[in-house]
């Protein structure tokens, strides 16, 4: 098709493409190379750049242009935009095949304008590092005024816009300035180290001193360990999993530290905001912490001069509007001397800068990007200065990492990130090293690891470094023989009586009536806790303390920690050791205290229906005095809210029932656990209602919300069959879809003691999650219900395969799995192989892009050859290559149900072409053979065409991306319009 004729018919596609993101990036690279070619000229290159002209206008305007200009320029303009696209954009489109223009043909100079016009791209790649120092030799030789650097330097132009700003700016000064800047190019890119070798200033490097000594000081000791015992995060930090999140098509590789600012899973070039997103508790802060340390010590991300961290916990309790110098110098570390010059050098070099942003969604309003600030000395409220900061309107090209659970994460924030950084927690490793890390002598670590493997529940709990946390510092506990907790609410349970005995004045252990005696500073800590959750406060002074009665007894017991860095040093601040801990207490709260009505309990279970914070009337009362509670999108409380919520189930279950006994009376706990249990079977009601009617000929499926795994969640904190069973009562779907839900282990253990009550078997989808080995275990109990099980993207490796398997063999209903892009390799198919041979009504087995092997296949195969049900089997992106397609192809010939078989991607040539061709000889019932890109010539189609000559119940043979030329495309495709490319 001719390029006018794609540019034409794919308007709105390109019109999408180029305006991606609301980026002019793209379009300005197209233009870039537009200009450099020639078909540009100065006057159409302005045109499309009027000031204030919407970005699709000016895609409009330029599609229009080429196309006026004909057939060769939307040629140009195809060229050029597959040299811009990032490959997943490109493979959207139709680019057609036309070249650029020759680069470097002219003969003979050129003048220097017209050379900046054709060198456009390369000038506008080297002169973004640049910009300063091309500024300043342009000032010197009197071409430019202070006003034009000011120009080109406004902070709102990301560096490649500023280089662009610079090369317009010169074309319209004339021959000498372009002559001058191309002069300073050839000399910089000739000692290429000369602008980056620039000198920083004294007071700077002062500054830096000053910068990373307090940062060391701040990253020694984790809060969590304060008062207890001298662990350094040196002694205890241990890795956790951090991943990119979906969307940047990369494969899921795990990421170490550094990597958080290195390239990998990018999808934004021109945003400067990485985002790591992780669930409450499972090291975030942590995680931070770490990397301002290593920085401190100039073991890390020495690229950057300066490091400014902010906790948003205490940023929020700003009240006052300030500048970002404010920010800099008084939140974060004053400079001793020259300000100004620091201040400067920072405006100055934004890429010099990183700035890191603890716990964005701590702010009670959620991420807006409504009012601009542009002005780095413009005073604003604090959540304005920073939201600014995140999208890049303030301080254009310094780097920024910011932390915040998934829930605050929301379209608005994505459209400005760079790239998002999934936080899972520890691996299966990282739980026996921290634990070994934290008892420092090795037989205890031992005795709890013991303890955890022979408890899977418990063990799941520990990959959140929060919950490992707790398990840990109370390994007394844990190995003293009680019964050995099963749930979040047991394990904080724990820490309670943990701390309470730590601060007992006896040594001798509590007594049995622990919870009567402790009553009162539990409510008292309650009332503070609940009070902040639905005011979103989390720092509270010692004169707050007061008012809720809270005593020095009560701080003693260790619960509440001094806040590191107020802004106020005059007064004590204090905050829960973790948020975790304020949501428990709350539930205590709200479950032991007799004034709480069923209003309480209802807002919690519904909190989007919530009135003006019934809550917060109950719990604050007269107390309430900094930060009522505002409207405004606020997840990140209800995600505490969720929480709280899931304790108070917790500690409503039977399990606990003695030992609330002794602080509520009987009435009053039947009657909480009774709204409770109503709520619950109203929400997942409320769920159930959603689910569409299914389109004939379709199943009727459930895609869940994450609203939905949290009901689970409180249920399984319950640990009542009879709830489980009621809250299923009224489920009939046929699929159960809980994609994208942030499904670990832990949720994986609560899914399948809800769900193995289904009265009806469903299809169990869980792609795109944590599951891992761990998780597959977990949900074994539930297989029996699942007629499908797709896993797909879970981190699952043979381990858990074998356990899978195992308990597959023995359920009659399951006839499909889906393993798609998880970590398996030869070693698990044999587990497949003795699941084929032993289900002779199996369906469908799909293990694309993994790590088999022709090893794997052949044993695959084994299991192929005796089984007489399966009719899909996809290996996509596998390496089988012509040994095992041909083991599989031969175990496959007398198959009498086979219909559907992939094996794109898999390094196949001829001789697996030609065995294949026998399976389609023989093959009854095969329909569909998907060989897209393989190695197979004109000689391999060969075989497969005579072989269709002889088979009618082929519908298509899938061949693109072979060994063939157009020609013999063509002709193959005259042969048997079967075979399609
Ligand atoms: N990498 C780690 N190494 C050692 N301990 C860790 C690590 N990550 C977390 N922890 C432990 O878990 C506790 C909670 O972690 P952290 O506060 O970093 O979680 P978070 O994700 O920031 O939680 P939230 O979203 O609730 O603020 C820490 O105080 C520490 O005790």
């Amino acid at each position: 098709m001719g390029a006018l004729r794609l540019v034409q018919g794919q308007r709105e596609e390109l019109l999408q493409a180029l305006c991606l993101g609301g980026s002019v990036e793209g379009l300005e690279s197209v233009m870039d190379l537009l200009l450099a070619w020639g078909l540009l000229a100065w006057e159409d290159y302005q045109g499309l750049s009027v000031p204030g002209q919407a970005l699709s206008s000016r895609v409009r305007g330029l599609l229009d242009l080429v196309c006026i200009k004909g057939e060769s320029a939307c040629g140009l303009l195809l060229a050029a935009c597959s040299r811009v696209f990032p490959e997943a954009r490109r493979a959207a489109l139709s680019l057609g095949g036309c070249e650029p223009p020759q680069e470097g043909g002219e003969a003979g100079p050129m003048p220097a304008a017209q050379a900046l016009r054709s060198r456009r791209p390369l000038l506008v790649r080297s002169l973004r590092r640049g910009i300063s120092a091309a500024l300043r030799a342009l000032l010197q030789s009197g071409d430019f005024t202070t006003c034009d650097c000011e120009e080109v330097q406004l902070l709102l132009y990301t560096p490649s816009q500023q280089a662009r700003r610079l090369l317009d700016l010169v074309q319209s000064k004339g021959e000498s300035a372009a002559t001058i800047l191309l002069q300073h190019i050839q000399k910089s890119e000739g000692s290429p180290s000369a602008p980056e070798k620039e000198e920083h200033p004294a007071e700077c490097l002062l500054y830096q001193k000053k910068l990373k000594s307090s940062l060391s000081a701040q990253s020694h000791f984790l809060s969590t360990y304060g008062g207890m015992g001298n662990l350094s995060l040196d002694d205890i930090y241990t890795e956790a999993l951090l991943e990119v999140a979906q969307g940047s098509g990369e494969a899921q590789q795990p990421l170490g530290l550094e990597d958080i600012l290195g390239q990998a899973g990018t999808l934004n070039e021109e945003a400067d905001t990485v985002l790591v997103s992780g669930e409450a508790g499972c090291g975030k802060s942590t995680m931070l912490q770490r990397l301002l340390q290593l920085w401190a010590r100039g073991a890390a991300l020495q690229d950057y001069l300066f490091l400014f961290s902010f906790n948003c916990r205490q940023l929020s309790a700003e009240e006052r509007e300030v500048s970002l110098r404010d920010l800099l110098f008084t939140q974060c570390c004053w400079p001793d001397r020259g300000q100004d010059t620091i201040f400067q050098y920072i405006l100055d070099h934004p890429h010099k800068v990183l700035f890191t942003f603890d716990g964005v969604d701590e702010f009670r309003l959620g991420f807006s990007d409504v009012h601009r600030v542009c002005c780095p000395t413009q005073c604003a409220p604090v959540p304005m200065l920073l939201f600014n900061l995140l999208q890049g309107s303030l301080m254009k090209g310094m780097r920024k990492v910011a932390t915040s659970r998934p829930v605050a994460v929301t379209p608005a924030l994505k459209k400005y990130l760079r790239k998002e950084v999934l936080l899972k927690g520890f691996s299966t490793e990282g739980i026996d090293c921290f634990i070994r890390k934290h008892h420092g002598n090795p037989s205890v670590a031992n005795h709890v690891l013991e303890a955890l493997q022979s408890n899977t529940a418990l063990f799941c709990l520990c990959h959140i470094p929060v919950f490992c946390w707790i398990v840990s510092q109370c390994s007394g506990e844990l190995l003293g023989g009680g019964r050995s907790p099963q749930t979040t609410t047991d394990i904080y349970l724990m820490v309670l009586q943990h701390f309470f005995q730590r601060c007992s004045s006896s040594r001798a252990r509590l007594g049995s009536d622990w919870v009567q005696e402790r009553v009162g500073t539990v409510m008292r800590l309650g009332r503070v806790a609940m009070g902040g959750l639905r005011s979103s406060c989390f720092v509270f002074s010692g004169a707050e303390l007061q008012r809720y009665g809270v005593t020095e007894e009560d701080i003693c017991t260790g619960f509440l920690i001094h806040t590191k860095d107020h802004s106020s040093p005059e007064s004590r601040h204090y905050e829960f050791r973790h948020v975790t801990m304020q949501c428990f207490f709350a539930a205590l709260f709200i479950v032991l205290n007799n004034d709480i009505g069923s209003s309480t309990i209802q807002s919690l279970f519904y909190p989007q229906h919530q009135q003006e914070s019934v809550l917060a009337k109950v719990c604050f009362g007269p107390c309430l005095s900094a930060g009522s509670p505002k409207r405004g999108a606020q997840e990140a409380e209800r995600l505490n809210l969720e929480i709280t919520a899931t304790f108070v189930c917790g500690l409503l279950s039977q399990r606990h029932r003695k030992l609330l006994l002794q602080a509520c009376p009987a009435p009053t706990l039947d009657r909480k656990c009774r709204q409770v249990v109503r709520a619950l079977s109203k929400g997942m009601q409320r769920h159930f209602k959603s689910i569409p009617q299914p389109i004939q000929g379709e199943k009727k499926s459930m895609h869940a919300m994450p609203e939905f795994v949290w009901l689970i969640k409180c249920i399984y904190e319950m640990q009542d069959v009879a709830v489980a069973k009621d809250a299923l009562a009224r489920l009939e779907v046929e699929h159960l879809k809980l994609t994208y839900c942030n499904i670990g282990p832990v949720e994986c253990t609560a899914l399948a003691y809800v769900l193995q009550h289904l009265r009806t078997s469903v299809g169990l989808q869980l792609d795109n999650n944590s599951v891992a080995d761990v998780g597959v275990e977990q949900l074994l109990p539930c297989l029996e219900i699942c007629h499908s099980i797709y896993l797909r993207h879970n981190n699952i490796s043979d381990e858990g395969i074998r356990k899978l398997i195992d308990k597959a063999i023995q359920c009659e209903n399951l006839q499909k799995i889906g393993l798609f892009n998880n970590k398996l390799t030869d070693a698990c198919t044999k587990y497949f192989a003795e699941l084929l041979k032993r289900k002779q009504h199996f369906l469908s087995l799909r293990l694309g892009n993994n790590y088999l092997t022709a090893e794997g296949a052949e044993q695959l195969a084994e299991g192929l050859r005796s089984n007489r049900s399966l009719q899909f089997l996809g290996l996509w992106g596998n390496k089988v290559r012509d040994r095992g397609a041909v083991a599989l192809a031969q175990a496959l010939q007398d198959s009498p149900s086979l219909v559907w078989l992939s094996l794109v991607d898999n390094g196949i040539g001829n001789a697996g072409a030609c065995a294949l061709a026998e399976l389609i000889r023989s093959s009854k019932t095969l329909e569909d053979l998907w060989l897209t890109k393989n190695c197979i010539t004109r000689e391999g189609v060969e075989y497969l065409l005579r072989a269709l000559e002889e088979n009618t119940t082929v519908k298509s043979v899938w061949l693109r991306g072979n060994e063939l030329s157009p020609e013999e495309v063509e002709e193959v495709i005259q042969r048997d319009s079967r075979v399609v490319f």
